[in-house]
């Protein structure tokens, strides 16, 4: 079974605002989409990675990232979309079209560039295992509120019931791409697959498995991976 990891990576990291698409900003001299792709193979489980990049930095994505594939697999590299539900769209399509015998299909964020190679491979075993749909999770430390438009608190959900969803998140091909002929966006893609009634299931996520999304964060993974302990 090929297992193909499709990379949204064409978001402009306004919240980061470093200057320059959040994918290609450097962690200790390596860009945040490099470690994430260096990930996905070392977990042993990937062949192939398509990457949906910046539109302007396809070539600079390419140049960056071609040698890390194993030997009999690819790095394919396609402009991204202008929300992330179509980057994935994208490379979802372009993977389906050009890579042979793709059944397993991981959806990971750039800016999850940190995530250990073992949730990947937990990812993919679950898959492998025999379900559709697998996501990495955590608890959740702090307790919630749901607010109207005005901010007063509507409720208080059992947190006990609510995870912390980070990718990879693993599909059958078939459902994701079933999944895909909705049209319509979400936040995760998992998401659009419960709206097919295909249960999705959980493993253990990780801290190190962080969106990297504001300067806090930024400053969090360069005090956590300043050097060898990645
Ligand atoms: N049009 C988009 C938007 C986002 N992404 C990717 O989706 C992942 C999660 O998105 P997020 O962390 O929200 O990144 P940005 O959209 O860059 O952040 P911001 O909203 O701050 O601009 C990232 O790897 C990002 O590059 C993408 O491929 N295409
Ligand atoms: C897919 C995701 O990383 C799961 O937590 C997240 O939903 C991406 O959301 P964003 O709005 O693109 O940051």
């Amino acid at each position: 079974m090929s297992v193909v990891a499709l990379v949204p990576a064409a978001g402009r990291g306004e919240r980061l605002g470093y200057g320059m698409p959040k994918a290609l900003v450097p962690v200790n001299g390596v860009p945040l989409l490099t470690r994430a792709v260096q990930g996905l193979f070392e977990s042993g489980q990937v062949q192939h990675v398509v990457i949906a990049a910046p539109p302007s930095d396809v070539d600079q994505v390419h140049t960056a990232t071609a040698s890390l594939a194993p030997a009999g697999g690819a790095v394919h590299v396609l402009p991204g979309g202008s929300e992330r539900t179509d980057s994935v769209r994208l490379a979802l399509e372009h993977a389906l079209r050009v890579i042979p015998d793709t059944s397993i299909v991981l959806v990971h964020d750039a800016a999850r560039a940190f995530t250990p190679p073992e949730v990947i491979a937990g990812v993919v075993a679950a898959v492998r295992g025999g379900y559709d749909a697998v996501i990495p999770v955590l608890p959740v430390a702090d307790t919630i509120k749901q607010v109207d438009e005005a901010g007063v608190v509507v409720s208080t959900p059992d947190r006990a019931a609510l995870r912390i969803v980070q990718t990879p998140q693993g599909f059958r091909a078939e459902t994701l791409r079933a999944a895909y002929c909705s049209g319509i966006a979400a936040t995760d893609d998992a998401a659009l697959v419960e709206q097919t009634g295909v249960a999705v299931h959980t493993v253990p996520g990780h801290p190190h498995a962080m969106k990297i999304t504001t300067p806090f964060d930024l400053a969090v993974a360069e005090a956590l991976f300043s050097g060898g302990q990645e």
